[in-house]
Parts: structure tokens; sequence; C-alpha cells
């Protein structure tokens, strides 16, 4: 990891599988530092809707280029949701079905695809004083960012917990149909070419299989914390 402290603070990476906990610690997490949160899983979805409608296949390499060519994403807060918006539009609710969930992964594997958006996440993240949450922010999109995470649980543990999520919404999906989308989504992340889902070398690893969400944002903040100090002391 590396010493440098930026212009507005560390960058915190927080990489891991499906269901881990990521989008949730790393709101948490944001509101106390007072840091801002790109969800690059987000940026990955919108493509993978925008793709979708424009009837581009998740292996047309030429037309997703050319999509992300002209494809704007961008977040912006409201309150304390935060909106995902393609091209202008709000797509943060259509991002987020199981189906959408599915394509992102095969559409996120296609180096175009990945290329267009490292660039976006790096000029997102550069000035630091932020955390980005994805598969691949530690191994490839920040590796020197100053504090690196890696959160786990077990699939069925990550299974559940997506499960009770889509439950409340009204979905009518099984536990072990949610299990087993779970189980192939991390596969796809885990054996692709281009920015696998991996843990980078450097990275703190967290199994939150049985800690509350509480537990497992003390952790993360007493380390982040320390590393502003110390970066502070020079
Ligand atoms: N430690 C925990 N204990 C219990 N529930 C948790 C814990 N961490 C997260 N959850 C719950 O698990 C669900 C999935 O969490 P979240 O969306 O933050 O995961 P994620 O890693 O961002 O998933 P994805 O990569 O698929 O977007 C949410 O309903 C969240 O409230
Ligand atoms: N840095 C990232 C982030 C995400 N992906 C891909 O997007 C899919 C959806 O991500 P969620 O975090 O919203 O569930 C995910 O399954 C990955 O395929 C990625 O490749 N890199």
């Amino acid at each position: 990891m590396s010493d440098t402290v930026r212009e507005n603070g560390v960058i915190v990476a927080i990489d891991g599988p499906s269901g881990a906990g990521k989008s949730s610690l790393t709101k948490l997490l944001a509101r106390r530092l007072g840091y801002i949160h790109i969800d690059t899983g987000a940026m990955f979805r919108a493509v993978a809707l925008m793709a979708k409608r424009a009837g581009i296949a998740a292996d047309d390499d030429a037309g997703l280029a050319g999509l992300c060519r002209t494809l704007e994403i961008s977040f912006v807060r409201d309150g304390e949701a935060c909106r995902v918006l393609a091209n202008g539009e709000d797509v943060s609710r259509e991002i987020r079905t199981e189906e959408i969930g599915l394509l992102t992964s095969a559409v996120s594997a296609r180096k175009p695809v990945r290329a267009a958006l490292l660039t976006m996440q790096r000029a997102m993240g550069a000035k630091g004083g932020v955390i980005l949450e994805g598969r691949d922010i530690g191994t490839v999109v920040f590796p020197d960012a100053e504090v690196k995470f890696f959160l786990s649980a077990s699939a069925e543990e990550r299974g559940r917990r997506r499960y009770l999520e889509l439950a409340a919404r009204g979905d009518s999906a099984t536990l072990e149909e949610t299990i087993a989308k779970v189980i192939q989504r991390d596969r796809q992340d885990e054996g692709r070419e281009h920015a696998p889902l991996k843990q980078a070398a450097d990275a703190l690893p967290i199994d939150s299989t049985s800690l509350s969400i509480d537990e497992v944002l003390a952790v993360m903040e007493s380390a982040v914390r320390e590393r502003i100090a110390k970066g502070e002391k020079g």
C-alpha cells in the first residue's frame, strides 16, 4: 500500500464477492469519514443495462466499445441515497435486478468495457478522500490505494442475506436459487481473463460470515483512521 496521502485524503479500496456487504459498509464508512463513495458495480450495471436496451450482445466487443465511447455515467447524491445516471437518466432502480446482475457479470468481463470504466474510475478517485467498492479496486484500479479491504462471507450466508433483501422487495426467488446465483456470479467474476475478482496481496481480509455490519464497520474505521494518522505524522 502507498505511503502518500492525497489532496482530499486517502483512497480506500473495498473488494469482495457478491453480497459480502461492500455497498452497505462503503456507505457507512464514507459517512463516518466524510468521504465520497463510489459504487463501481453500479457503473458496470449501467453499461449492461444500456447494452441490453441497445440490443448489443454481451460478447460484442465492437458494439460495447462504441456504447462506452458515448455513455456518460454519473452519481448524484440525493439525501442518504446515491442515484446512478446513465446519459442523464436515473437508472438506479432498473440496474438492481438479478437479471441485470448476471448480465453485468458477462459484460464486465469484456476488455473494452473494463478499459473505459478504468479511466472513469481513476479520474473519479484520484484526489483521494474516497472509498471505491468493487472487484478489482485494490488490484487494478488503485493498486497504490492507502487502505485495502477484501470483504467476504460464506456463499450460503451471502445468498441468505440477498434472499432476505429480495423477499422484502416482494421477489419470489427461493433461498436455494439465490445461493446458486451468488455462486454463479462469483465463478464468472473470479474466472474471467481481465481484472478477475481476487484479493490484493496487501489487502486486509475480513470474513463477515458471523460478524454484524457494525462489527465490520468498527474494524474498517479503525484501520483507516490508523492509516490517516500515520500519513499525517509524515
Ligand atoms: N455483516 C452483515 N451481517 C448481516 N447482513 C449483512 C452484513 N453485511 C451486509 N449485509 C446485508 O447483506 C445484503 C448484501 O449487502 P451489500 O449489498 O452491501 O453487499 P455487496 O457486497 O455490495 O453485494 P453486491 O456486490 O452483490 O452488490 C444487504 O441486505 C446487507 O444489509
Ligand atoms: N469493480 C467491479 C465492480 C463490479 N464488477 C462487475 O459488476 C457486477 C455487479 O457488481 P455489484 O457489486 O453491483 O454486484 C459484478 O458481478 C461484476 O461482474 C466488476 O467486474 N468490477
